[in-house]
């Protein structure tokens, strides 16, 4: 298995910006064309790739959505988070304009790769996970600090199909180790809802359903307009 992820990662020796849909800058306008994470790449397995061809098939009837994924966020979604929540003496621009996703900020195929479907109707957030191998913990497993930013962020965006929330608690049971650069399906769905307070729970589970990693609840707070963060 780890083998089979070294021989993927050969692949990506070539630099990030000449990779196929990487951020390109087009000197004539300066225009930026962000680079979607969600699609995949090299360093993608055959099981993920597998189940990423399933779950677009599930997207042809509407009731699945793949997820566009970015470093970082758009200016638009960036700037009204801001301007409703922050207070501007908390705000550094440079910052904030550098600043990227976590889960995002590693280098292709060593880190976080993922791609999340949503189902409106099922309130549901599937996200197919691979861990790479600078998320080690254990010798061969994922860190269970890796575990839970996965699960933060497949929870987290499950709530933020609600409105613009911040997880308040996570509780998370640790029930067998996953491998490093296997491929996982965590999946998170929205269980109650009390005023602002969203109740949200998660599995993650082996891509057969016969192993069940991880289990999670989370409770994440709508922002309310008339508060700010800081
Ligand atoms: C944020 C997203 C922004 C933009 C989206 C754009 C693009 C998306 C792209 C990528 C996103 C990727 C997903 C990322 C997901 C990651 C999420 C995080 O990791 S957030 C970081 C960790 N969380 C925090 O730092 C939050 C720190 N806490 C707070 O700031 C506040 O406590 C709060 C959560 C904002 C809540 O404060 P409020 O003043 O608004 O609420 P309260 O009046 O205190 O409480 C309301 C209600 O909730 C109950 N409650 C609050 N906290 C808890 C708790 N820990 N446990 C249980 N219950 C709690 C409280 O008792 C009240 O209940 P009620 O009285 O019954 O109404």
């Amino acid at each position: 298995m780890l083998r089979s992820c070294a021989t993927r990662l050969r692949a990506l020796a070539v630099p990030p910006a000449r990779r196929p849909g990487a951020v390109w800058r087009l000197f004539s306008s300066e225009k930026v064309i962000p680079k979607d994470y969600g699609l995949p790449n090299p360093s993608w397995s055959k099981d993920l790739r597998l189940l990423f061809d399933q779950f677009m098939k599930k997207c042809e009837d509407g009731s699945w959505k793949r997820l566009p994924s970015y470093r970082q966020n758009p200016t638009q979604t960036l700037k009204d988070f801001q301007t409703r929540f922050v207070d501007p003496r908390f705000m550094n621009e440079e910052q904030v304009s550098k600043a990227q996703q976590f889960s995002r900020s590693l280098e292709e195929g060593l880190g976080f790769e993922y791609v999340m479907f949503y189902n409106k109707v099922e309130k549901k957030m599937v996200c197919l996970f691979q861990g790479g191998l600078h998320l080690q913990g254990v010798p061969g497993f994922v860190h269970g600090g890796a575990i839970a930013t996965i699960i933060d962020v497949t929870t987290g965006m499950c709530a933020i199909a609600e409105g613009i929330a911040m997880t308040a608690n996570l509780n998370i049971d640790y029930k067998k180790p996953i491998p490093l650069c296997s491929v996982v399906v965590v999946t998170s769905q929205l269980s109650k809802t009390e005023g602002r307070k969203l109740f949200i729970s998660c599995t993650v589970q082996s891509v057969d359903e016969k192993t069940l990693y991880t289990q999670a609840t989370a409770l994440f707070i709508k922002l309310d307009p008339d508060k700010r963060l800081t």
